[in-house]
């Protein structure tokens, strides 16, 4: 259970990071009318500042383009066509870079925009490519700002909610913590506008979350994907080694100075190289692999090679080189890994064990080092 010992740790992980992803979502940096809410945006500015002033790096995933984009089209409700939001996306997204560069620069700091689609990290060489400008805008002293390219992302390849981005851009650029910011103070045990939900102050672990019951739509109607998506997000990255801080925008500057705010999930797993990394959690698995029970042990347990006899059926249209997911008896994806053969090659060799294979199809279906058990 939470200690006093893993609780500061948690959060001094995050008040020591020398580089910290700030997330912050649309219903922190709007008006109830629609449109930016400048004194919220300088707040948060504040905050981020202060800590540069201190010496540390900050990259700042801010959410918001789309419901900046509603009042200055006339759109009185957040649309739910794609075009519609693309099209607010594209007037806000100037509205946020324009406020964000202009409150940044009361501290003489100067922003650079980096706006992501899911290709950006699910494409191995593009993965790399971003990481390369992030240490750079990094090194030369700017503020990245990052949203997703809403208007061009299509349904196929949306992330879907900026809190899946944030972890993403957190293992991305090397962060030592993740600060989730939200209209809400923390993570409550079931939806807080209800009666009786309890704060979670520290979460050590899957089973502190056992019970918790996080809605998918949030309060304001503006952002997406409710607490659901900043629970997914923050274990994500706490799995990847990332300490993760989820607290209020009011309470920016104190979640950044390890004050008692908030919900702090501790560092579960260790930090996987940007590869694995990219190939658990941030790559497009193009078939699955169903595995038995001697597989599963062999293979997320003991971190075994996947061989051909542990596998007993084959989906998808993947080639040799493709990522595929793993899945065990019950249906549960346990592990993604690099497939070294092709579907219309596998279906002949599974359940065969090496000796019955001919010697140019002897190898491991999926090779321990190109593989990631989940275990989140
Ligand atoms: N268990 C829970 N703990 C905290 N907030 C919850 C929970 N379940 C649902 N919520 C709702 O999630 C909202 C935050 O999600 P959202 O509006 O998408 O935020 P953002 O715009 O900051 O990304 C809160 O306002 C709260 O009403
Ligand atoms: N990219 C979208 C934000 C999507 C999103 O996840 O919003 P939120 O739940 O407020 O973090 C926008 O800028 O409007």
């Amino acid at each position: 259970m939470t200690g006093s010992v893993v609780l500061s740790q948690a959060r001094q992980a995050v008040a020591a990071a020398g580089r910290v992803v700030v997330k912050v979502g649309s219903s922190s940096l709007t008006t109830a009318e629609g449109g930016l809410d400048r004194s919220r945006l300088d707040a948060l500015v504040d905050a981020v500042a202060a800590r540069r002033a201190a010496g540390g790096q900050v990259v700042l995933v801010s959410s918001g383009a789309i419901a900046a984009g509603l009042a200055p089209l006339g759109i009185t409700r957040r649309p739910r066509d794609l075009a519609t939001q693309q099209a607010a996306a594209s007037v806000g997204q100037l509205a946020l870079a324009h406020a964000y560069a202009n409150s940044f620069g009361r501290y003489d700091l100067t922003v650079g925009q980096v706006l992501l689609t899911a290709e950006d990290v699910v494409r191995r060489a593009h993965y790399r490519n971003a990481q390369r400008t992030f240490s750079r805008l990094l090194a030369l002293g700017a503020v990245p700002v990052v949203n997703e390219n809403d208007t061009v992302a299509t349904a196929e390849i949306k992330f879907g909610d900026n809190d899946r981005l944030a972890a993403l851009v957190a293992h991305l650029v090397g962060a030592d913590a993740l600060l989730l910011l939200s209209d809400v103070d923390s993570l409550y045990d079931g939806d807080p506008r209800l009666p009786g939900a309890q704060r979670v102050p520290e979460v050590t672990g899957p089973s502190d979350v056992d019970g918790v019951r996080a809605g998918s739509v949030g309060a304001s109607g503006l952002g997406t994907g409710g607490m659901a998506s900043k629970l997914a997000a923050a274990r994500l990255a706490a799995s990847a080694g990332i300490p993760v801080l989820l607290a209020g925008a009011a309470d920016a500057t104190r979640a950044l100075s390890a004050a008692d705010v908030g919900t702090a999930f501790t560092a579960t797993g260790t930090r996987l190289s940007a590869r694995r990394f990219w190939l658990g959690h941030a790559s497009a698995a193009t078939g699955r692999l169903f595995l038995d029970a001697g597989a599963v042990a062999a293979v997320v347990t003991r971190r075994r090679s996947l061989l051909a006899a542990g596998v007993t059926a084959v989906e998808g249209a993947f080639e040799a080189g493709d990522v595929v997911e793993l899945v065990d008896p019950d249906g549960a994806v346990v592990a993604r890994g690099v497939v070294a053969f092709d579907a219309t090659e596998l279906p002949a060799l599974i359940g065969h064990s090496s000796g019955e294979l001919p010697p140019e199809q002897r190898r491991e279906v999926v090779h321990a080092d190109d593989l990631v058990p989940l275990t989140a």
